[in-house]
């Protein structure tokens, strides 16, 4: 039996710039799928064009050719107004500066996804109070962004990220605002989030770190994928493996990442 793939990617490409103008391919040809349950990282230099595949995937920007379905969805043939709904009912984002609304608690931020749609009150509380227990934030419901701390914003900004069960959690460099007590804390709740409730989680990251704990690394360079790497042991060899070839391809990304060796991230946890 063959399942739906929740990202089928055909040959997109990114061009910007007219026809006269100097185009820039900020994604060239680029084709995959990812399958239900899986937990894949995006790396790549500076400028090799990550943003621009998530912003494409999260259907905040159109590709110039080729087709994207997500879980069954060819989004590149939707119109704005579908596309907005889909991506509120399927897709669920974390952003490196958490996003949270100032002046909505830690409980109405949660909620925020389902009150946008026509979801009865009862279930959003239940909704709610599950996911916050979930990520053991339930003490801080009634307290405002500004009077918690950074680890604690991002776990409001996950539950809110998943509270509607998506079939897509997109992650743009998450762990980037975190220290690394906050940010292990993070990837370990995500990593639970793949296993026990199998959510499929892309995330795109600079950091070979917070890579490691994904299970498939996708390498892009100057907007092509360029390598691929699958974790087949532990994380602490992943993480080497990451380095590898991050220093194969000579990276920008590789040269954040040796300070980060000589801060020993690789052997937390
Ligand atoms: N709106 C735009 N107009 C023209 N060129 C753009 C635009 N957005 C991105 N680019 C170019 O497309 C390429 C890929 O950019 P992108 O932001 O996707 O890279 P990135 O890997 O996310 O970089 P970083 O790690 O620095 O955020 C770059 O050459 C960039 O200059």
């Amino acid at each position: 039996m063959t399942t739906t793939p929740v990202i089928d990617i055909k040959q997109i490409s990114k061009i910007y710039g007219g026809k006269n103008a100097n185009q820039v391919y900020a994604l060239n040809n680029i084709t995959f799928t990812m399958q239900e349950g899986e937990f894949i990282g995006i790396m790549g230099a500076s400028g090799s064009g990550k943003t621009t595949l998530l912003n494409v995937i999260s259907t905040l920007d159109n590709p110039t050719n080729g087709t994207i379905s997500i879980a069954g969805t060819d989004i590149t043939r939707m119109k704005s107004r579908e596309l907005s709904d889909f991506r509120a009912q399927r897709l669920g984002f974390i952003f490196q500066d958490f996003n949270l609304l100032d002046n909505l608690t830690v409980y109405e931020n949660i909620a925020l996804p389902l009150s946008l749609q026509d979801v009865p009150a009862d279930f959003i509380r239940s909704k709610v109070s599950q996911v916050m227990e979930k990520l053991n934030i339930t003490v801080i419901a009634e307290q405002y962004p500004s009077m918690i701390s950074g680890g604690q914003r991002q776990r409001t900004a996950a539950a809110r990220a998943i509270v509607h069960k998506p079939a897509l959690l997109l992650g743009d460099e998450p762990t980037g605002s975190l220290d690394l007590k906050n940010a292990v804390s993070l990837l370990e709740m995500m990593k639970r989030l793949n296993e026990e409730d199998r959510i499929s989680i892309l995330m795109v990251t600079h950091d070979a770190f917070s890579a490691s704990y994904c299970k498939r690394i996708l390498f892009i360079q100057d907007g092509q994928l360029v390598k691929e790497l699958y974790r087949s042991s532990s994380r602490e060899i992943f993480y080497k493996q990451i380095l590898n070839v991050l220093g194969d391809y000579g990276s920008t990304a590789a040269e954040g990442i040796a300070i980060e060796t000589n801060n020993s991230y690789g052997s937390e946890r």
